[in-house]
């Protein structure tokens, strides 16, 4: 019977998608910087939920929200794989984050630490630090409003060490400029497009890492030196704050609480504590058949979140500024919470409640001290700028000439620091 439902799908259509070349399949037509424009240009031809190959490899890409929830959740045993490479590096053994692992026994241990540190209850733990850091954010505003984009990435990456590992940041902490760098490689390098360039032709990380063309090798042997400090130096600094029994509560001294003695368990909190941030595709486990289409077993699956956002909200595009798509037509608060930012299914977001609370408490704290004005050139004007957008798995707006003043005149860094001291 399950002969004749195999054979019966594999006379079904792949989903309809950009005709391939023999070989490169879709390749050459991919925006290798921004992908997701074409992957928006393909859907306004083909739909929502679209196939193309890159290689060797099936891509199945899903473009709005309702493909996205019928597959990734309702269907989420079949599509919580990860592809086998997500990272090109992953070639050279850099695989052991919790983004990366495939659905099975390690990633359940890894997803079981980081549900403990950080479902909903447990989150709540970490406000408090979260509002301090918040208010670090606005006195490094005030003294230096021009390198904004250096404090916000200091307040993340401070959230993080503190939750993940008790480690209070310093002003230009080294660990802090370590894991900033190696997480802008993977950024930029490590996209799902070049991971299948890799797949496609293995014999090319036999090439010398000097040998022209083979950079991603040198690229990747770097990425492993600096992971690997990412993992082990912060870690080191947990256990020993652990042993001492000086720790304050986080996610790797609640692991290590719990699990002491499991080795299984403590090899998992060392590696899942040095994952930061993840958007990476899907696999599919099976064969699997939607809308009359056969998603074959192994296919990679990419969600095109910038898309979905954009589609999202009675089609309000989320780059503009338009708080009314938050209410409904009588003013009050509509249910929208955007959750599409964190995925979906199984490999949903592990550290969704821990950066949803950072990310509002530095919006609400910044809005209530600062305006944010265009900058104005040497005759007053107002400076006007086309955004442009970092490429890579995650994007980001590139900085942007901006004035972020006071909204009080007579604020100045002694009055900030004594209106935290009341307000906390
Ligand atoms: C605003 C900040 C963040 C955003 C927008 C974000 C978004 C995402 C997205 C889209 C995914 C992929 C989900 C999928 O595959 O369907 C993901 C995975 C993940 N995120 Fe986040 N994330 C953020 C912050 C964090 C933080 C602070 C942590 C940890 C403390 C974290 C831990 C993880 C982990 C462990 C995964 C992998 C889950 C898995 O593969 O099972 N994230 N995140």
């Amino acid at each position: 019977k399950s002969f004749t439902k195999k054979s019966a799908q594999e006379h079904l259509p792949l989903p309809p998608g950009p005709k391939p070349l023999p070989i490169l399949g879709n390749l050459h037509q991919i925006n290798r910087a921004f992908p997701w424009i074409t992957y928006k240009e393909w859907s306004e031809i083909y739909g929502d939920i679209i196939y193309s190959r890159i290689l060797n490899q099936n891509v199945i890409i899903l473009n709005s929200e309702k493909v996205a929830r019928a597959l990734l959740e309702q269907r989420s045993s079949n599509y919580s794989d990860r592809p086998r490479f997500v990272m090109p590096s992953a070639r050279f053994g850099v695989s052991f984050r919790t983004p990366m692992q495939g659905y099975g026994d390690a990633w359940r241990r890894h997803r079981r630490i980081f549900h403990q540190a950080f479902r909903p209850d447990a989150a709540v733990i970490y406000q408090p630090m979260q509002l301090r850091k918040a208010h670090q954010l606005l006195l490094d505003l005030l003294h230096d409003p021009g390198n904004y984009e250096l404090h916000l990435e200091t307040h993340s990456a401070s959230i993080i060490m503190s939750a993940v590992y008790d480690y209070e940041t310093k002003p230009n902490d080294p660990l802090v400029s370590m894991i900033r760098g190696a997480m802008d490689s993977i950024i930029k390098a490590e996209t799902p497009e070049k991971a299948a360039i890799i797949d496609a032709y293995p014999t090319l990380t036999l090439l010398p890492a000097w040998f022209p063309g083979a950079s991603f090798k040198r690229h990747a042997l770097e990425l492993k030196s600096v992971l690997t400090d990412m993992v082990e130096i912060p870690f080191e600094y947990a256990l020993d704050k652990f042993s001492s029994g000086l720790s304050a509560t986080s996610m790797v001294s609640e692991g290590l609480a719990r699990f002491q003695g499991d080795a299984s368990f403590e090899l998992a909190i060392k590696e899942s504590s040095a994952t930061a941030f993840g958007g990476v595709p899907h696999a599919a486990v099976n064969d699997d058949v939607y809308d009359g289409y056969l998603i074959p077993k192994g296919t990679t699956i990419l969600t095109n979140i910038w898309y979905g956002h954009n589609s999202h909200t009675q089609l309000l595009a989320s780059h503009r500024h338009d708080p009314e798509r938050f209410f409904t037509p009588s003013g009050d608060l509509n249910d929208d919470l955007v959750t599409p930012v964190w995925g979906w299914g199984r490999r949903i977001c592990a550290g969704r409640y821990l950066a949803d609370a950072s990310v509002w408490s530095a919006i609400v704290s910044m809005l209530t001290v600062f305006d944010f004005l265009k900058a104005k050139d040497a005759s007053g004007k107002d400076i006007d700028f086309e955004p442009r957008w970092t490429s890579g798995v995650a994007s980001r707006p590139v900085n942007f000439p901006c004035r972020i003043i006071p909204r009080r005149g007579d604020m100045d860094v002694e009055k900030l620091t004594s209106l935290i001291s009341i307000a906390t």
